[in-house]
């Protein structure tokens, strides 16, 4: 018997509110969020959340890639009753859905990161608090009272401010930890260059950081006195491009929970994932953030899949932007998906209303795709229900 909510009744929800005059605050199709964010804020903050790297091709591949996958509908199959809960990483999660973590999101809204994890834990939904977030991470986790939260590592060149964040996710709560590796360098990101904009460098700390005994240690002097150089000290120090794999035992036996390699792309390194004790992979592009020309996410997945799918957690992100989307990526292996900018776009148009909101939407939209082509639930997706057009 499903316990998980009816995720598709938000569609007879809107219908029967517009009875009253009431229309959704925001667009249904969450594809038209990023025109109206670019209306309502500066080109600045918009840029930053939908640019990417190079010239933009890696974002749109991973549109593409999606697209060219078409789903084939089956009829006659009983799903009237229909449970979208999965289970991720040892937890049971009411739909195969989390926020990708996403830093300095006060740009976007000034209750930034604490409004986007009210929402995910208000429905259910893990949220993946980022390192870079404009909020320290103890705020956001007593904001999300018994909500699932999951922390994502930039693993920082000092090894005391990466063993102050393990411990400081630890006691608050975090129970998954997702280690970025596709980030050891910021890529070439022109829309951002172009506006010399880095959203550090105007006035939005990443107070995470900021709030850290063990980064403020090896700042020479306070953050109030000289906030340029301690954000320049961030910049210099988030990430590590010196690390290669057997540094992951340090993570190992620093961290007792789960944890995800985020930006696998190559079925031999979700194998050395899985080799070195890591429990799953996000198989991401960073929506195209970090490797102008790199292979589309989704393209990658049936590999990684192939690989390791059946050892550890294959989990999926870069261009989900529907319901159906979500559908491609779970018939292609992946166990979950994580959604990054419709929810930023969310959060600047109508703060935790916003976000809550494009959760609603992919999952309603997720339910009736599922339905509609005769599934009762992710369980019983396989490639076989897509055919893939010629590029
Ligand atoms: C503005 C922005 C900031 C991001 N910050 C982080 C971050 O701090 N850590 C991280 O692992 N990924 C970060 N990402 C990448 C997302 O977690 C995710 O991989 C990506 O947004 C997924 O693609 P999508 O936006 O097409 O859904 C960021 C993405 C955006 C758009
Ligand atoms: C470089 C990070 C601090 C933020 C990030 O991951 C991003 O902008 O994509």
């Amino acid at each position: 018997m499903t316990t998980t909510p009816n995720w598709a009744d938000f569609q007879y929800e809107i219908y029967l509110n517009g009875m009253t005059g009431a229309v959704p605050r925001l667009p249904t199709d969450l594809t038209r969020l990023e025109e109206l964010t670019e209306q309502r804020l500066g080109p600045g903050p918009v840029g930053y959340v939908a640019g990417s790297a190079g010239n933009g091709s890696t974002a749109r591949a991973n549109r593409e890639a999606l697209e060219r996958r078409r789903i084939v509908p089956r009829m006659l199959r009983d799903v009237h009753e229909r449970d979208l809960s999965v289970e991720v990483l040892g937890h049971r999660l009411p739909a195969p859905l989390a926020l990708a973590p996403i830093g300095v999101l006060s740009i976007m809204h000034p209750e930034g990161e604490s409004a986007a994890a009210r929402a995910a834990a208000a429905r259910g939904v893990p949220y993946i608090l980022s390192s870079a977030s404009s909020t320290p991470m103890e705020q956001v986790a007593e904001e999300m009272g018994d909500g699932q939260r999951w922390f994502q590592l930039y693993w920082a060149k000092d090894r005391d401010v990466t063993k102050s964040f393990l411990d400081r996710a630890k006691a608050s709560g975090f129970t998954a930890l997702v280690v970025t590796l596709d980030t050891p360098l910021l890529a070439w990101r022109p829309r951002d260059l172009d506006q010399a904009y880095l959203p550090f460098l105007h006035g939005v700390g990443t107070a995470n950081y900021f709030s850290d005994p063990a980064f403020r240690a090896g700042l020479a002097k306070p953050v109030h006195e000289d906030p340029n150089a301690a954000v320049m000290h961030f910049v210099g120090m988030f990430a590590d491009p010196a690390k290669t794999w057997p540094d992951l035992a340090f993570l190992r036996e620093n961290w007792d929970g789960p944890i995800v390699l985020k930006g696998i792309l190559h079925p031999d390194d979700a194998r050395r994932a899985a080799d070195a004790g890591m429990d799953g992979v996000v198989v991401s592009n960073h929506g195209g953030r970090q490797v102008a020309g790199s292979v589309a996410a989704a393209d990658a997945l049936p590999r990684v899949v192939e690989a390791v799918g059946d050892r550890i957690s294959v989990l999926f992100d870069s261009g989900v932007r529907t319901g159906d989307d979500v559908f491609k990526a779970l018939a292609l292996g992946a166990e979950a998906v994580l959604v990054g900018r419709p929810y930023a776009y969310g959060l600047g148009l109508d703060g935790q209303a916003g976000v809550d909101h494009v959760i609603r939407c992919l999952l309603a939209e997720l339910d009736l795709t599922l339905a509609l082509s005769g599934h009762a639930g992710p369980a019983t997706l396989t490639p076989d229900d897509l055919i893939e057009e010629s590029a």
